[in-house]
């Protein structure tokens, strides 16, 4: 698989069906991969998004059905039976090093409540939540700020902190964006890599 490297604080690379708007975040514009480009992106996403009738097609693929991916992808569909994705941001934490700064995916062409699947692979990861202050604040992706205090639950409820273990599904979905920033902090002690996908539907123009 090509990652593309940029001077992000990790890997990332962009997978997106044909004619959609380009995606722009914090100065970024990634290349817009074709899912043809990545079979096995593309029999994730078909997993993700299908509708139940068909579930039963990916049963018989021996490749999913041996791989962690797939039981991951099963997790994605019983959650979100009535969801679909046609973009993918593929985040690789190389080490502790590798991070995502504070930042809400709040991007005009998701809408004003994107639904962001979010699963997770490899080496677990703090995955920290923390309410905007300002009723309008829209802080974006300071990747060049990377958090720096390992955050725990607040007595406000303004913070939450989850591990994402291998396998595990996170979904941000309503107001999520719109009232609250995210981020994936440096951990001296995540010493291998972890693989992060977040599908996420991109409106039509
Ligand atoms: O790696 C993660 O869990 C989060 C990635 C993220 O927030 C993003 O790609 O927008
Ligand atoms: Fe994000």
């Amino acid at each position: 698989m090509h990652i593309l490297l940029c001077t992000q604080p990790r890997g990332t690379c962009y997978v997106a069906s044909a004619g959609l708007p380009d995606l722009i975040y914090s100065g970024y514009q990634p290349h817009a991969y074709s899912w043809d480009d990545f079979p096995p992106l593309k029999d994730i996403l078909d997993a993700v998004s299908m509708q139940s009738s068909h579930l039963t097609c990916v049963f018989v693929v021996p490749a999913l059905v041996r791989s962690n991916v797939f039981a991951c992808l099963l997790k994605v569909h019983k959650m979100l039976p009535g969801s679909t994705f046609n973009s993918l941001l593929l985040n690789r934490y190389k080490g502790g090093n590798d991070y995502v700064g504070w930042h809400s995916d709040d991007e005009k062409l998701y809408g004003s409540t994107p639904e962001i699947a979010s699963v997770s692979f490899g080496c677990e990861r703090d995955f920290i939540l923390k309410k905007k202050s300002g009723k309008s604040s829209q802080e974006r992706r300071s990747d060049d700020k990377p958090p720096l205090k390992r955050s725990r639950k607040s007595s406000q409820d303004d913070q939450h902190s989850f591990m994402l273990k291998h396998g595990s599904l996170l979904v941000m979905r309503g107001n999520t964006q719109r009232d609250w920033l995210h981020s994936v902090p440096k951990r001296a002690k995540a010493e291998t890599t972890r693989i992060n996908l977040t599908f996420r539907l991109v409106l039509q123009e």
